[in-house]
């Protein structure tokens, strides 16, 4: 007796399979979630128990101060550094960065892991920069560079396979903020267009040759990382074309800083 299969088409599935383990395996919602994966890398991460030492000496932040605190975030070259240093001198702000400079030394040893240390290191890295958001907060403005919208954006765009498309849509979970993060009242997104930080990236001295292949291969990549950025939620970020001269993009800051933080 043979037994006769047929194939049929079906509907396509509502997420993306690439998305189901995003949750936890690549995002991290609470300090304690990702702060278990470092505990139980101890054993064959040394450098762990150094993270998790910095990580215990935290304060415990619920709110900010009453100072206005601003993220600035972007793909790498859109002008995060230049801008910051620029708002620092002009508002007379604390300048601060996740991850913060403590676990600079580290930071290395964590890229070469697998996405779940990786990803548990810059979530824990984000509780950090928010203990010295907290104490700043209560001085001055606070300028952050890049925090929980890298985190988030980068660690989804990888875990997606393929194109923009398979990303989660517009108000899935994967988006939402961690309940027990302190919230910016700001975050500005940076973006410029791909011909133009290709020519921000050469004026930085990268090998031109080793550059274009790289923003070809990461098209895609870039594309993704940008639209996660745009759908993470409460806070949203605002959009700055950050193409104009760095003085304009500087002007056009401090008018929505003035608008939205009154500052
Ligand atoms: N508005 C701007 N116009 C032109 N060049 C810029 C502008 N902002 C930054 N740059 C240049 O682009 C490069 C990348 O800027 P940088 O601030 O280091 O970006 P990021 O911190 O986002 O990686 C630097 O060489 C910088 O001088
Ligand atoms: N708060 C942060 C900051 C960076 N990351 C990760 C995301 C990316 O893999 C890299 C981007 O860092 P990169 O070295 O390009 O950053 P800079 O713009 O040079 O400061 O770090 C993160 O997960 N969380």
């Amino acid at each position: 007796m043979s037994t006769r299969y047929c194939v049929m088409s079906t509907g396509a599935p509502v997420l993306h399979p690439s998305v189901l383990n995003i949750m936890n395996n690549d995002v991290f919602y609470s300090f304690e979630d990702a702060y278990n994966v470092l505990v139980e890398c101890r054993d064959i991460i040394p450098e762990s128990k150094a993270v998790l030492d910095l990580v215990d000496q935290r304060m415990h932040p619920s709110e900010s101060g009453k100072f206005p605190v601003i993220v600035i975030e972007g793909l790498d070259a859109t002008g995060k550094t230049t801008l910051t240093e620029s708002l620092k001198k002009t508002v007379n702000a604390a300048l601060l960065k996740s991850p913060p400079q403590s676990l600079a030394p580290l930071r290395p040893r964590f890229d070469c892991e697998p996405p779940l240390i990786r990803r548990a290191f810059y979530a824990l890295g984000n509780y950090i920069t928010a203990g010295q958001i907290a104490r700043e907060s209560s001085k001055t403005p606070v300028i952050v560079d890049r925090y929980w919208h890298s985190t988030a954006a980068y660690a989804i765009a990888t875990a997606v396979g393929g194109g923009v498309g398979n990303l989660p849509a517009s108000g899935s979970e994967v988006y939402r903020w961690p309940e027990d993060l302190l919230r910016p009242s700001l975050v500005l997104l940076l973006t410029v267009n791909p011909e133009e930080r290709q020519r921000r990236l050469r004026g930085r001295g990268l090998d031109q040759t080793r550059e274009e292949s790289e923003l070809e291969v990461n098209h895609l990549f870039r594309k993704k990382v940008e639209e996660a950025y745009k759908r993470i939620e409460d806070p949203a970020c605002v959009i700055v074309d950050a193409s104009p001269t760095p003085d304009k993009v500087l002007q056009q800051v401090l008018l929505l800083m003035k608008n939205k933080c009154h500052l």
